[in-house]
C-alpha cells in the first residue's frame, strides 16, 4: 500500500498529551511501536502512519494538508489559526472531536504584590507569553491595550526578572504560578485537546480509515467515563436504585437464589460514579455494591 492510501496523524512526540495520546490510539486498537527513534510510525494492523512532532507544528501540518488528522491542545491550534490568518497561509481545518484530556486554561497571572481589582489594571502593561494572539484577541474584546514578550516556556520567571510586569500561560493546578509568587487573575481561553482534521476532502480510501477509527474513538471516551455496576438491591426499591444511577441506562434486574426479598441488578453508569452515590444505595438497602471500569464501548 502506498503512503497515499495511509491516513497520516500527527501527535506530540513528547510532552503534557504524548502519554494520553498514545494511550488513545492504543486502546483503539493501532499498535504503533513509538519505542524507537522513528519519527514516522507505521500502525503495524491499520492503514495508518503517526507523525511524531513538537505540538506546536501540529496545526500548521494539519492545516497544509501533510497530515490529514492531528491530536492537538486547542490553545496551540487556535493561537496557529489567528497566527496564519493574519500572515495569509491557509488557516482551515476541522475539529472533528473534542477529547478528554489535556484541559488546561490560559490565564493572565500577576506577582502577588500587584493590586488587582480590574481588567483595566491591566491596561498598557507588558506580559510574557508563548500566546500572543489569544492574548491579543482577549485584550481587544476587552477594551485594553497589552504588550508582550514572547516566551516558549519558563515563562512564570518573566515577571521576577523584570522582562514583564505580568504573564498570560497555561495553568491546570496552579502549582506553578504559586511557586513563582503569581495569582492568577483572568482566565483568557479555556482548552484542552482535540482531534483535528485537514480542511481539504479525503480520498476515499482515507475517509474510510477515519470512519473505521471515528468510533472507536468515540467508543474509548465513553467507556473512560462509564463503569459498570453490579449490586443486590431490595426487590421494593428497583425504581429508587435505578434513579440513583448516573446517566443511567436500562437496568438488567435478575433474580438471586433463594432470596425473595433482594434481586441483582446490572447496569452501565455513563458519567462519573461517585462515592456519595454509594452511600445513598448502601442507605437504601443495597449490599455487595460493585463498581467495574468499562474497556470499550459501542452503540
Ligand atoms: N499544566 C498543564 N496541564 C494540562 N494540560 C497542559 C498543561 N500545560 C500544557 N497543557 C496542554 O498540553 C499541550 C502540550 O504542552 P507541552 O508543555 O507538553 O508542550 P509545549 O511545550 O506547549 O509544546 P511543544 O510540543 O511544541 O514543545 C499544551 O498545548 C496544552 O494544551
Ligand atoms: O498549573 P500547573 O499544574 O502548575 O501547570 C502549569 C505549567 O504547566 C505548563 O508548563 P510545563 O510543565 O508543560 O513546562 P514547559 O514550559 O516546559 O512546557 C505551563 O506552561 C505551566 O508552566
Ligand atoms: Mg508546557
Amino acid at each position: 500500500m502506498t503512503t497515499e492510501t495511509r491516513l497520516r496523524i500527527a501527535m506530540q512526540k513528547s510532552g503534557r498529551l504524548s502519554d494520553d495520546t498514545q494511550a488513545l490510539l492504543k486502546r483503539c486498537g493501532l499498535t504503533i511501536n513509538v519505542a524507537d527513534r522513528r519519527l514516522l510510525a507505521h500502525v503495524a494492523n491499520m492503514p495508518i502512519d503517526i507523525m511524531r512532532v513538537r505540538s506546536s507544528d501540529i496545526p500548521g501540518l494539519v492545516m497544509d494538508g501533510v497530515c490529514d488528522l492531528g491530536i492537538v491542545g486547542d490553545n496551540t491550534l487556535e493561537e496557529a489559526s489567528l497566527k496564519r490568518k493574519l500572515m495569509g497561509d491557509k488557516f482551515e481545518y476541522v475539529k472533528t472531536t473534542p477529547l478528554n484530556f489535556g484541559g488546561c486554561r490560559l490565564s493572565i497571572a500577576m506577582p502577588e504584590e500587584f493590586n488587582y481589582s480590574s481588567v483595566d489594571d491591566l491596561n498598557g502593561l507588558r506580559f510574557a507569553t508563548t500566546y500572543p494572539q489569544l492574548l491579543k484577541r482577549w485584550a481587544d474584546e476587552k477594551g485594553i491595550n497589552v504588550e508582550f514578550c514572547l516566551l516558549k516556556g519558563s515563562v512564570e520567571v518573566a515577571p521576577r526578572v523584570g522582562l514583564a510586569d505580568g504573564i498570560c500561560d497555561l495553568v491546570s493546578t496552579g502549582a506553578t504560578l504559586e511557586a513563582n509568587g503569581l495569582v492568577e487573575v483572568e482566565e483568557v481561553f479555556r482548552s484542552k485537546a482535540s482531534l483535528i482534521q485537514t480542511a481539504s476532502p479525503l480520498t476515499a480510501e482515507k475517509q474510510a480509515i477515519l470512519d473505521t477509527l471515528l468510533p472507536r474513538i468515540m467508543g474509548v471516551m465513553k467507556a473512560k467515563e462509564s463503569k459498570y455496576i453490579m449490586l443486590h438491591a431490595p426487590k421494593d426499591k428497583i425504581a429508587q436504585v435505578s434513579a440513583l444511577m448516573p446517566g443511567k441506562e436500562t437496568p438488567t434486574v435478575l433474580p438471586l437464589a433463594g432470596r425473595e426479598d433482594l434481586v441483582a441488578v446490572h447496569v452501565v453508569a455513563t458519567e462519573t460514579f461517585f462515592w456519595e452515590t454509594m452511600e445513598s444505595l448502601k442507605a437504601l438497602g443495597c449490599n455487595s455494591i460493585l463498581v467495574m471500569p468499562i474497556e470499550k464501548m459501542m452503540g
